[in-house]
């Protein structure tokens, strides 16, 4: 059952990955419901924005006809809260008193800020004692034209893209559906959150954690289960979920013990490759069962984390046809780390910037392939090349900001 493995680079195994996709259908949705889709379609605005002739400031609404020369004497005629339209016409030396957001009326040119006049004993008089040059006002469209382009297709959905569709009133979007993903743990030794401890057995973190990552880049979650320890099991199973999900992502079982049963279904399946030039995570393994991805994982937490970093992300983000964004960059290494290895040592890592903007990176926690207390503090990772003494404190190192 132990076949040669050929280990490939990191770079060559996200092309491979990256050689399939698949269309995803559209769907129209809530917007309300829409945070984290991404748009299928480029938006157009369906109105201007502002739609009318907007007031930047509170105060009075004059003709351009009597824009100075101040102090000058004018008699307030109406007021016009937000949401509300003077109905009259201004004559001359003629005031409208007006809110900030309001609609300035058609025959004014001219906003005076309230803290430019003066009232006078007169309550149906304001006197203006001084002005800006600009007219303190928002042309229709100056935000928005009505057809301009809002939104590009392939942007995913945060927060202040719901305000923007929101303030053009729209209800529903147009995305991608979600790339379905099914998560099997693999091993007799896992025992779920709930179950009492027993001697030799651990508890499932990863599944876990690979549901939680897979939701927050953009997949949904169908199915999570855990794996059968035989062989013809597992492939049933496999075979089955293909037709049902996009991605199917595995943990553990791709080595080459006993029960390693993954290693040799990637190699049964249209196969794209079952070693990287990485630790941890060098089992890392990859096949396509018809148009679905299986990802088999280590089940090493560090490894297993690092491997959806690297390589699901990016195929997710391919699927829905948007970018991700996960930065590759050059930082300084704050510590040495002078381990020998012949693959590219991938670290946890935290990174900062000084003052000047130079970023910086230090490991965080255990390289250790099993660890875990560090997932929680990882902000990027960190390549120390194969074949290298590693790094000393003040190189400049590749990273991966996550
Ligand atoms: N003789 C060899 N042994 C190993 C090799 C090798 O080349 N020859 N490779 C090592 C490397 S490198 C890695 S990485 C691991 C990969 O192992 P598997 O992916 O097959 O994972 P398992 O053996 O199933 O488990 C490894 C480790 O992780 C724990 N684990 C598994 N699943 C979970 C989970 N869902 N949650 C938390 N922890 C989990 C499991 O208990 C093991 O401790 O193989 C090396 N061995
Ligand atoms: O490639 Mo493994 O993840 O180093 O232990």
């Amino acid at each position: 059952m132990i076949k040669a493995r050929q280990a490939i680079k990191i770079e060559e195994a996200r092309d491979r990955l990256l050689q399939f996709d698949k269309p995803l259908d559209q769907i129209d949705i809530p917007v309300d419901d829409s945070i984290g889709f991404v748009v299928a379609e480029d938006q157009y605005a369906p109105v201007s924005i502002p739609s009318f002739r907007r007031s930047l400031y509170d105060g009075y609404a004059i003709r351009k006809e009597d824009d100075g020369p101040f102090p000058k004497e004018f008699t307030v005629v109406g007021n016009v809260p937000c949401g509300f339209v003077f109905p009259g016409e201004l004559g001359e030396r003629e005031a409208v008193r007006i809110m900030t957001g309001a609609k300035v009326p058609d025959s004014a040119g001219k906003i005076i800020m309230l803290e430019q006049t003066e009232t006078t004993e007169n309550p149906q008089k304001v006197r203006i004692l001084d002005t800006h040059e600009t007219d303190n006002i928002n042309p229709i469209g100056s935000d928005f034209r009505k057809e301009d382009k809002i939104l590009s297709k392939g942007e995913k959905i945060n927060s202040g893209t719901i305000s923007l569709f929101k303030a053009f009133g729209m209800e529903t979007i147009s995305v991608y559906r979600k790339p379905k993903a099914a998560v099997l743990s693999t091993g007799s030794e896992l025992l779920s959150a709930g179950e009492a401890l027993q001697d030799g057995k651990i508890y499932d973190s990863n599944k876990p954690l690979l549901e939680q990552l897979l939701r927050e880049h953009g997949s949904e979650v169908t199915y999570s289960g855990q794996l059968a320890d035989e062989k013809e099991s597992i492939e049933k199973e496999l075979t089955q979920l293909a037709e049902e999900v996009d991605l199917i992502v595995t943990t553990g079982g791709v080595s080459v013990g006993d029960f390693d049963f993954m290693a040799d279904i990637v190699l049964d399946n249209t196969f794209l490759f079952n070693k990287i030039q990485m630790r941890p995570g060098s089992p890392t393994s990859a096949a396509m069962l018809g148009d679905t991805l299986l990802m088999a994982l280590s089940g090493n937490p560090g490894a297993c984390y690092i491997g959806f970093q690297l390589f699901i992300r990016s195929y997710i983000s391919q699927l829905l046809k948007t970018t991700d964004t996960m930065i590759e960059t050059k930082a300084v290494l704050e510590k040495d780390y002078l381990k020998q290895s012949s693959f590219d040592r991938i670290l946890r890592g935290q990174y900062r910037f000084d003052a000047n903007g130079q970023l910086y990176v230090t490991p965080v926690g255990s390289d250790q392939s099993s660890s875990l207390g560090n997932l929680h503090q990882t902000t990027c990772l960190i390549n120390i090349p194969g074949h290298s003494n590693g790094h000393k404190r003040g190189d400049t190192v590749q990273i991966w900001l996550l």
